[in-house]
C-alpha cells in the first residue's frame, strides 16, 4: 500500500447547494495519491489521483437559529447560529449512506418516553439485546446514565430537563448520522421538547414510543424507591407526582402496559422491530 500524501491537508467537500444562489470563491484544489487498489466510495476503482477541493471561505454570512438547518448535506456558509460566530460547517467525503452500507442499516432515534417505573430501560436493553442479535447495530441513550456524565450539571427543573432533552436529542441525532439505531430511553416530560427532538431529524427518522403505564403501576414497582420518597416530600417535583408529563399526542408507537394487558419487554421489542422492518430501516 501507498503512503497517503497530500499537497495540502486532505479537506475533502464537495460543491455546496448554496453555490447556485451566491458567488462562491473559487475551490482550493489539490492532489492526493490514493492507495492502491483502494476501494473508492464513488465507485471509481481505479482513480489513483483524485482532486479534492478545499473549501475554507465564504463570502456569505447569514444567522439561523435552527440548529437542524446545519445537519444539512450542503451548508458551508459562515453562520452564527445560537451564541457561536464565524462558524463554517465542515463536510466530510464520507458520509452517512456510506455509513449505512457498511452497516447494512439506517440510522435513526427510538425516543422512549414514559414515566418514571414505566419500562423505558427495560424495553431499551431488550431492543438492543434483540437488534444485536439479528448484527444491528445500536447505542442507548439512558436519561439515568446521561445525568452521571454529559448531564451531570442539570436538575429536574423544568428549564433544566429542557436542556437535558435537548443535548440527549442533538446527542442521538449525531448517532443516527453514525448510522446507528440509537435508542434514547428518557422521561422527556414536555411535549415541546421531544418536538425539538423530533425536528432535529429528518422525515420518518425519529420514532416516538410511548410506554402507556399508568401512574398507580408505576408507582407499585418503585424500584429505585423513588416514588415513596416523592410522596413522603423528600424529593420535590417528581414526575408524576408534583411535576407534569405530557403524554404524546401522535407518535408513531403506543405500548400499552395495564393490569389486564401488559405484553412482556421481548414482545415490546418485536413490535419496535417490526415496525423498523416495515419501515426500512434494518437495511441499507
Ligand atoms: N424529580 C425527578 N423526576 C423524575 N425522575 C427523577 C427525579 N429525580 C431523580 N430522577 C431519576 O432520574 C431519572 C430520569 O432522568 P431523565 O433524564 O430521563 O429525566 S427528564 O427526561 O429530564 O425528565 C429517573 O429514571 P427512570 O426511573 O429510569 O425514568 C429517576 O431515576
Ligand atoms: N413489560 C414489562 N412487564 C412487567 N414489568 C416490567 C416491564 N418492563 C419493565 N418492568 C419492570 O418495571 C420496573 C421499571 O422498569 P424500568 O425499565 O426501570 O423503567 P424506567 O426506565 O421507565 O424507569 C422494573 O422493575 C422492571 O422489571
Amino acid at each position: 500500500m501507498e503512503a497517503l500524501k497530500a499537497v495540502r491537508p486532505a479537506i475533502s467537500c464537495s460543491s455546496s447547494g448554496f453555490e447556485n444562489h451566491q458567488p462562491a470563491p473559487l475551490p482550493k484544489v489539490s492532489f492526493v495519491k490514493l492507495p492502491a487498489p483502494a476501494p473508492s466510495l464513488n465507485g471509481c476503482s481505479n482513480a489513483r489521483l483524485s482532486s479534492v477541493q478545499a473549501t475554507e471561505e465564504s463570502t456569505v454570512s447569514f444567522t439561523n437559529d435552527r440548529a437542524a438547518v446545519f445537519s444539512g448535506e450542503n451548508c458551508r456558509q459562515m453562520a452564527t447560529n445560537g451564541k457561536a460566530t464565524n462558524i463554517v460547517w465542515h463536510k466530510n467525503s464520507v458520509g452517512k449512506h456510506h455509513r449505512q452500507d457498511l452497516l447494512q442499516q439506517k440510522g435513526c432515534v427510538i425516543w422512549i418516553t414514559g414515566l418514571s417505573g414505566s419500562g423505558k430501560s427495560t424495553l431499551a436493553c431488550a431492543l438492543s439485546q434483540a437488534l444485536y442479535s439479528r448484527g444491528k447495530l445500536t447505542y442507548i441513550l439512558d436519561g439515568d446514565n446521561v445525568r452521571h456524565g454529559l448531564n451531570r450539571d442539570l436538575t429536574f427543573k423544568a428549564e433544566d430537563r429542557a436542556e437535558n432533552i435537548r443535548r440527549i436529542g442533538e446527542l442521538a441525532k449525531l448517532f443516527a448520522d453514525a448510522g446507528i439505531i440509537c435508542i434514547a430511553s428518557v422521561i422527556s416530560p414536555y411535549r415541546r421538547d421531544r418536538d425539538a427532538c423530533r425536528a432535529l431529524l429528518s422525515e420518518g427518522d425519529f420514532i416516538e414510543v410511548f410506554m402507556n403505564v399508568p401512574l398507580q403501576i408505576c408507582e407499585a414497582r418503585d424500584p429505585k424507591g423513588l416514588y415513596k420518597l416523592a410522596r413522603a416530600g423528600k424529593i420535590k417535583g417528581f414526575t408524576g407526582i408534583d411535576d407534569p408529563y405530557e403524554p404524546p399526542l401522535n407518535c408513531e408507537l403506543v405500548l400499552p402496559q395495564n393490569e389486564e394487558n401488559c405484553a412482556s419487554p421481548c414482545e415490546m421489542a418485536e413490535s419496535v422491530i417490526s415496525y423498523l422492518e416495515e419501515k426500512g430501516y434494518l437495511q441499507a
